[in-house]
């Protein structure tokens, strides 16, 4: 009851709009702002007068500090607020990326969140790659979160004895084999990662390379050692998965009993645990019980749960039990590199679409991954299939688009960033331009009453905020909860999230038209948005007559305001 009494705002600070016609003349003049501000400022001058007791005050805890990365300062500057990117960006960490002049590059380039997979590379090479984000962070006020994916215990091969790659020609024979071995192995052998491999395989199976990338026929089995002739030449590279196809069909026998979460992946996830991560990202996930299980045992462990757990959606078992899994996670990932090797890859884009539509609707962040610019791992510019294919994931509104090969071992990490950030703009930009119909509903989520108000406050702030054409809606959240459901809205306008976790801040950062904020928060949003207007005034990043609509999660109201 408290709460339904709070979220009627205080009369003095929730200006009612007039109608056009009682509009009095600006009380803050704006000659030298672009003409999209100046006519803004006019429409809603009757309310832009702050509340007298809203007046400038100069900080009032001494600090004056809010976190905002130099990049978000100078696009904000120079762009204005229409321009922000609202897809963000992951990039996979590799060779080609790891220096510390290098992820500062691709942060400047936009990066959001950095990920290892730690199906590669050494633990030593992971803590050093996190540290040298966080280091990012700190000196550059950046706020690029850090994604750990699990290996997972799915097939794939050894490493190839440390080359880089090996090449499979056509009608070749090569042996599979379960034999660990630290001596040099026989030519055109390969190591296998499953111990049953041997058993499950039959003569006559179809043994695919990274879903088809090779492909080869099973035609004898000796017993740990599996021959198979290659039927479609290619490059095997160190690692690559392993599916293996009785008539037409993938097939799961006891290979499908493997724990989703190893006992190395454990390791792993002590190691991220202790590294503070900010996303775990959870491969071949099955069932929403691993979810649960991994959430309770990072609980257990992790001061306010400061790790998020992302479903990687990419097995056929995924697909079967979504909806369970996407309510049980934090956030899901369209895995589409091993999806392909699990589905027909005719069936991909759908279980994409599908993926993305239902995270949007259970508010769970989703990103959309692998070979979007595959092509760019070894040429300078994508191919046009691959522009619309990035596209189309932006049409489709995912939170987040991520760089695999294309950043980790490419060589040209920085220009596929580039392609993705500018092909985003566009998109969006489009979006907003031409206003195709949506045709999804947000279903009520809320499994509380607080949270019941705090969703209608978001999806008509949101609906307000694309009516009155605001510059940016800014919300003060302790939970960032508030911040998420403006963001499930895809509102017109950015959202400005202010949060005093730093933690908080790195998680909001996946999320769609999000642009985070730290900033101490008292208890009284007036002094809240005091100390915001001028700071961000200060900053240049703001300006008098802006109009904004402002929301907080402890006072559960809606303000419409010109910046003073
Ligand atoms: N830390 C690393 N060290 C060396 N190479 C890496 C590293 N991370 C990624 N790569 C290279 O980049 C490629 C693409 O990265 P990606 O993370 O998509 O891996 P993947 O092997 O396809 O597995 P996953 O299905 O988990 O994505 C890898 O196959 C590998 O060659
Ligand atoms: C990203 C990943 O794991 C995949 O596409 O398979
Ligand atoms: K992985
Ligand atoms: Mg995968």
């Amino acid at each position: 009851m408290a709460q339904a009494l709070r979220f009627l705002s205080p009369p003095a600070t929730s200006p009612t709009l007039p109608k056009l016609s009682t509009l009095a003349p600006p009380l803050f003049p704006l000659p030298s702002l672009p003409s999209r501000r100046r006519s803004l400022g006019l429409r809603v001058s009757a309310s832009s007068a702050p509340p007298p007791h809203l007046s400038i005050l100069p900080s009032d805890d001494g600090s004056a500090a809010i976190d905002v990365d130099a990049v978000t300062e100078a696009d904000l500057k120079e762009n204005g607020f229409r321009s922000t990117r609202r897809t963000k960006l992951v990039c996979t960490i590799g060779p080609a990326t790891c220096s510390a002049e290098q992820l500062e590059a691709l942060a400047v380039g936009g990066m959001n969140v950095a990920r290892v997979n730690m199906c590669h590379g050494t633990r030593e090479w992971h803590r050093q790659v996190i540290q040298q984000v966080r280091q990012l962070n700190e000196e550059k006020g950046f706020a690029v979160a850090v994604m750990m994916d699990t290996e997972g215990s799915e097939i794939h091969m050894g490493d190839l004895g440390g080359a880089a790659s090996a090449k499979a020609e056509d009608g070749e024979i090569w042996t599979f084999s379960v034999r660990a071995s630290n001596d040099p192995l026989p030519e055109r052998t390969i190591t296998v990662n499953y111990d049953g491999f041997a058993e499950d395989v039959r003569v006559g199976d179809d043994l695919l390379v990274d879903g088809g990338m090779v492909r080869f026929e099973v035609i004898e089995k000796i017993g740990p050692d599996v021959k198979c002739r290659c039927n479609d030449p290619g490059l095997l590279l160190p690692r690559a998965n392993l599916t293996f196809w009785r008539n037409g069909r993938l097939v799961q026998e006891r290979n499908a009993m493997l724990p989703t979460i190893s006992s190395k992946d454990w390791l792993d996830i002590d190691f991220a645990i202790s590294e503070g991560v900010d996303f775990i990202a959870v491969s071949f996930v099955k069932s929403a019980e691993v979810i649960t299980h991994l959430k309770s045992y990072i609980a257990a462990r992790c001061r306010d749960n400061e790790i998020s757990v992302i479903a990687k959606i990419e097995s056929v078992d995924s697909l079967r039990n979504l909806e369970d899994i996407i309510r049980a996670s934090d956030g899901a990932m369209v895995a589409r590199g091993d999806m392909g090797a699990q589905i027909p890859l005719e069936e991909v884009p759908s279980a994409q679409q599908k993926v993305v539509m239902l995270c949007r609707q259970l508010n769970k962040p989703v990103i959309v991954a692998s070979q979007l610019l595959e092509s760019m791992i070894e040429y300078p510019t994508p191919t046009r299939a691959e522009v619309a294919d990035v596209s189309e994931a932006v049409k489709q509104r995912a939170d987040a688009l991520m760089l695999s090969g294309e950043s980790a071992m490419g060589q040209y990490p920085e220009k596929a960033l580039n392609v993705l950030r500018s092909v985003s703009l566009r998109i969006e930009r489009w979006w907003r331009e031409e206003k195709p119909l949506e045709a999804m509903e947000l279903p009520d989520i809320a499994s509380s009453f607080s949270g019941k108000i705090s969703e209608e406050i978001c999806n008509s702030a949101a609906t307000m905020a694309n009516n009155l054409e605001v510059d940016a809606v800014f919300v003060f959240t302790r939970t960032g909860d508030m911040a998420s459901l403006l963001s499930r809205c895809r509102p017109d306008c950015p959202v400005f999230a202010f949060t005093s976790s730093t933690s908080i801040r790195r998680r909001l950062n996946l999320q769609w038209g999000l642009i985070p904020f730290r900033l101490s928060l008292s208890d009284d949003m007036e002094s809240n948005l005091n100390r915001t207007f001028s700071l961000l005034k200060a900053r240049g990043m703001i300006q008098s007559g802006d109009l904004i609509i402002a929301l907080s999660d402890t006072l559960q109201s809606i303000q419409v305001m010109n910046v003073p």
